[in-house]
């Protein structure tokens, strides 16, 4: 198998994303990074994958909710996983139907590293057709504190008492947010009267080991997989 291509959602800092961007630059990740593609325009994490010479692209949601009556959002939203899932196959939003760029290069691999939207199955089914892996990278245990803010949630929650241990993990994304196998948890000790923005530094450091192990492990499939199809 080729070198395994990698595109990368991000929705802000991309601290994680730097983490994979500097293993494969170590060549601990086998891999070419061939697009970031975020969420929001601000993200920092455009500039960092600007400073590695990868590719971005922005997606944001907003452009598709502009001027629309809020009962229309759900549409513009389906619009908006349709179009995202065929800006990765094909290389523009109108599908196969339009020309695909020459150049255009389809991923074997999708990480979200903090993407913060949820996927449609107008975004997983076509890439499940295509056999294009999707990854997650989650700051919490299995079925502990699905969805945003998962961090602050555990903290408060060992602080309450109520857990004394969270973690990271690196889910495979289905439908069902969070919900997906897991390929990698680490396992993080709640301290007790320890600060949040202590917790958090622990916890993002973790995370930035965990999505470089979890990528690694992603690809191992996908090329075990690959092979077996040969
Ligand atoms: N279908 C799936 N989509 C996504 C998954 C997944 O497992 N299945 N993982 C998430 C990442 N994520 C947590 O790891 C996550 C991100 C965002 C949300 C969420 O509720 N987003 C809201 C907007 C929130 C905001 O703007 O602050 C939304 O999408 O409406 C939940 C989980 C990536 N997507
Ligand atoms: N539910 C998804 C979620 O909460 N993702 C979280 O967003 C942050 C992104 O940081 P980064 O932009 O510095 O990589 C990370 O903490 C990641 O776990």
């Amino acid at each position: 198998m080729s070198q395994p291509k990698v595109l990368i959602l991000i929705s802000g800092n991309g601290s994680n994303l730097q983490a994979i961007i500097d293993s494969v630059a170590k060549k601990e990740i086998n891999a070419k990074i061939i697009k970031v593609i975020s969420s929001s325009a601000d993200a920092f994490g455009l500039e960092r994958a600007s400073n590695s010479s990868i590719p971005t692209f922005v997606h944001t949601l907003k452009n598709y909710y502009k001027d629309l009556p809020r009962g229309d959002r759900p549409k513009a939203r389906k619009q908006f996983n349709k179009d995202l899932a065929n800006l990765i196959i094909y290389g523009n939003k109108e599908g196969d139907d339009d020309e695909t760029p020459k150049d255009h290069e389809k991923p074997d691999l999708i990480v979200c590293a903090g993407w913060m939207l949820i996927l449609s199955p107008e975004f997983l089914s076509p890439l499940e057709d295509e056999k294009i892996s999707i990854i997650n990278l989650h700051p919490a245990l299995p079925g502990q504190f699905d969805g945003t803010h998962a961090i602050d949630r555990a903290w408060k929650a060992g602080q309450d008492g109520e857990i004394t241990k969270s973690g990271v993990m690196v889910h495979k994304v289905i439908q069902q947010v969070d919900a997906g196998e897991p390929l990698l948890v680490k396992e993080i000790d709640l301290i007790k009267e320890e600060s949040l923005e202590d917790f958090e530094e622990r916890v993002h450091k973790l995370e930035h080991e965990a999505i470089v192990e979890g990528t690694v492990i992603a690809l191992k499939e996908i090329t075990q997989a690959k092979e077996k199809s040969d």
